[in-house]
């Protein structure tokens, strides 16, 4: 299937504070579309700006480069929190990868820290990288909150209720990197076919085409390309839970072939720590209601985890 079945949609009518209620709902129905069909779109005139994107991307290329061994492995995932700092993901089968991970920091709420509670630990190199990650974020919070509003919009649904549940989002920025493949291919780079577990993944990645795979409605892998200055946008779980399955988290995967590495930085926009995901549509189908029951969503996030974490190489203590 050619790549032009993602829709692209133009985001800026829902956010010009000039537009009228027609002008957002338009933008707000496309996305519902887009939302109920191919669960994957691009997304431009988000208003974030480009040196934000430029910033982050050439940080997160230059760590990758020029990063040793032994200073990766001082930020080595550390063996509570299992979540935040760099990873080698060693998966034969599925591809391998290795990441440099930062999520919203949360306060652990035992003596012990446990999964998915710590903070941050920031390379020393590049010296700009904290400042670039932090104000991404921030506008990434502020983009997703936004999405969140047409989408409510869209399912006549109470805005409030949908952004309390992420308000204080649980976002996770992940930093990619794929090696480039040696002929014969020694270790073969990618990640394997899975869908997100949160609500929404706004990704941006550098200028490599072939690598990431989308399954289309039919069934048929198809090469989801970066479009420049856009992110490429796909829902998770979270939002197949509130609507019922209405909307499509779908499955994805990347094989990377080139040569030289594949830098990708998905955000990970997911609900707040400790929010009840409780569908928020009518039901209306008795066959799949019973499947959509409520969930919190750390817990599963913490199940997710686990299960993600058995290909991960070495831990920190
Ligand atoms: O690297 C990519 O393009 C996608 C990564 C991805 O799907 C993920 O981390 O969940
Ligand atoms: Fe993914």
């Amino acid at each position: 299937m050619p790549m032009e079945t993602l829709p692209i949609i133009d985001f800026s009518p829902f956010l010009l504070p000039t537009s009228t209620p027609q002008e957002r709902r338009d933008v707000a129905v496309e996305l519902d579309q887009a939302c109920r069909n191919a669960g994957f779109f691009y997304l431009k005139g988000h208003g974030v700006p480009r040196d934000l994107l430029d910033n982050i991307r050439q940080d997160a290329i230059d760590f990758f480069k020029t990063t040793s061994e032994e200073d990766k492995q001082r930020l080595a995932l550390k063996s509570d929190d299992k979540a935040r700092g760099y990873s080698k993901h060693v998966d034969a089968e599925k591809g391998s990868h290795e990441a440099l991970d930062f999520y919203r920091p949360v306060a652990p709420t035992e003596s012990r820290c446990g999964i998915g509670q710590g903070v941050n630990q920031w390379p020393a190199k590049p010296d700009t990288f904290r400042s670039a990650v932090e104000t991404y974020v921030d506008r990434m919070e502020r983009l997703g909150r936004a999405v969140i509003e047409a989408l409510a919009l869209a399912l006549g649904v109470d805005v409030k209720l949908f952004v309390s549940r992420v308000d204080k989002a649980f976002w996770q920025l992940r930093t990619i990197c794929y090696g480039g493949q040696t002929s014969p291919v020694s270790a073969k780079a990618g990640i394997g076919e899975h869908t997100d577990f949160g609500i929404l993944t706004f990704l941006l990645a550098d200028s490599t085409k072939g690598s990431l795979q989308v399954r289309s409605k039919t069934g048929e892998w198809m090469h989801a390309d970066p479009i420049e200055g856009a992110f490429l946008c796909n829902l998770g779980d979270m939002l197949a839970e509130w609507t019922r399955g209405a909307y499509k988290s779908t499955a994805h995967r990347v094989i990377h072939l080139s040569n030289t590495p594949r830098v990708s930085i998905p955000f990970f926009f997911d609900p707040n720590w400790d929010a009840i995901i409780e569908p928020v549509v009518p039901s209306g189908d008795e066959e799949t209601d019973g499947r959509y029951v409520g969930v919190r969503y750390r817990d599963r996030y913490i199940g997710a985890m686990e299960e993600a974490l058995g290909d991960v190489e070495a831990l920190a203590v």
